[in-house]
């Protein structure tokens, strides 16, 4: 690859590391906005794969970075040496990474007095090599972060969660039919709770079966809910934030009749091709949640909008573009989906409430107020009961609490929230 070739997906990295650390944005979101579209698509990949990389790598390439400045550089130039430490700690030929992370600095008017101390620091991160990024401590969820979730688990428990963050995740399959089948065209792993598991997987779309639509993307800890609410054929059922629509399509494929609904338009045309490419069918309606009024379902899965916090495996952006700010208005507007999806149930319906969060305030607390709000309503702990769930991950209100570090050995899981309410009959 010439210098100028690797330049183009690591000037793409930068600008998304420059818009994660200083605007808060989400990876995601700067990827749907077309941020790397004018790269080819070998570069368009390997722009996200460091992106994701240095995130992932992030606080110890400060704690590395730190070694050899005396004071913190601006962060156009933090975010630069950054980028080449991760990748020096990955392996790449130093001269190539350190020519690259120069060259990055020079080219920018604001930065390029910098270029000096860039060579230089990078020389000594190269000399201390991949050995000497391995000794490092595993890094640590920010401050903001970090703290509430070691005053609900402990330190322990944070440090498992923390490795198995820096260790990436796995990509899990639900499967349509028959997932032996598809472990045979795929290989993998078959998980206790029936997701397949490739580690390595490579490009997506480019895997046996997915054109066919034999299967979805779906974290394991994801794919629970459904599991656990259990769609009977020819049942009517509400999902209320349906997008990108992984459980809507588990909902049809086990026959029920399923109405999807989202807010976000550009996340419904998700759910379209979803659907299309599996042959699953779906009602789907753009709207806010609070603005369906049609009534009279069997069941409601309520997958709340939340922080996320138990999908930093897969996105190790989110503790950079957050700081707990906009969870006060997501907890409260948890609460009041809760007594909505309430008033679209048929009497005796059932609520399977989940959120991807590692926080209490939208798991167990939601379902304590919930049951204080609604007199007569219950909830479900024997649908807790399905294959692979371990009985030690059932909490006391009667939910189930997934974390990151469960099943750490096989590559964790994404933290989750689940709880099934049951509407007086
Ligand atoms: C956790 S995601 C849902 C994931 C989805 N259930 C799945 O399994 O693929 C939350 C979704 O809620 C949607 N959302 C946020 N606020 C909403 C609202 N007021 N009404 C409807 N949908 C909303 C978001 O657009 C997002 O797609």
């Amino acid at each position: 690859m010439s210098q100028q070739q690797g330049l183009a997906p690591r000037k793409a990295a930068l600008f998304l590391l420059d818009k994660v650390t200083t605007e808060g944005k989400l990876l995601s979101e700067l990827i749907g906005e077309g941020a790397l579209q004018h790269l080819t698509p070998e570069d368009r990949a390997r722009a996200q794969r460091l992106a994701i990389a240095t995130l992932r790598g992030l606080a110890r390439a400060d704690r590395m970075l730190a070694r050899f400045l005396n004071k913190t550089p601006p962060t156009p130039v933090r975010n630069v040496l950054r980028l080449c430490t991760v990748e020096l700690a990955g392996g790449e030929a130093a001269h190539g990474v350190v020519n690259a992370g120069v060259e990055l600095v020079a080219r920018n008017k604001r930065t390029q007095s910098m270029k000096g101390l860039v060579n230089a620091v990078l020389r000594k991160v190269a000399d201390e090599g991949p050995d000497g990024w391995a000794r490092l401590a595993v890094p640590r969820m920010p401050g903001w972060l970090r703290k509430p979730l070691k005053d609900a688990y402990g330190p322990q428990v944070i440090a498992a969660i923390e490795a198995v963050q820096f260790a990436g995740a796995p990509l899990d399959l639900t499967v349509k039919g028959d997932v032996t089948a598809a472990q045979a065209a795929l290989g993998g792993e078959v998980l206790p709770t029936g997701s397949l598991r490739l580690h390595d997987a490579g490009q997506v779309s480019s895997l046996p079966g997915f054109e066919a639509g034999d299967w979805w993307v779906q974290d394991a800890a994801a794919a629970l809910p459904v599991q656990i609410m259990a769609p009977k054929t020819g049942e009517k059922i509400l999902d209320l934030c349906a997008a990108p629509g992984g459980k809507t399509m588990q909902i049809a494929a086990a026959g029920a009749e399923v109405t999807a609904v989202d807010a976000s338009a550009g996340r419904m045309a998700r759910v379209r091709e979803n659907l299309d490419r599996t042959g699953l069918q779906a009602k789907l309606v753009t709207a806010d949640a609070f603005e369906v009024t049609t009534d009279g379902f069997d069941a409601v899965l309520l997958d709340a909008p939340c922080s996320a916090t138990g999908t930093i495996r897969r996105h190790p952006d989110l503790p950079y573009a957050k700081d707990g700010s906009e969870f006060g208005a997501l907890i409260d507007q948890q609460a009041a989906m809760i007594d909505h999806a309430l008033t679209l149930l048929n009497p005796g319906g059932r609520l399977l409430y989940c959120t991807c969060s590692l926080l209490p305030d939208e798991g167990e607390v939601q379902i304590d107020d919930a049951l204080a709000r609604h007199p007569g309503l219950t909830v479900e702990r024997d649908a807790l009961d399905v294959p692979g769930v371990d009985p030690a991950w059932r909490t006391e209100e009667g939910g189930l609490r997934l974390r990151p570090d469960y099943w750490a050995e096989r590559g964790g899981m994404d933290g989750f929230y689940i709880a099934q309410l049951r509407k007086p009959a």
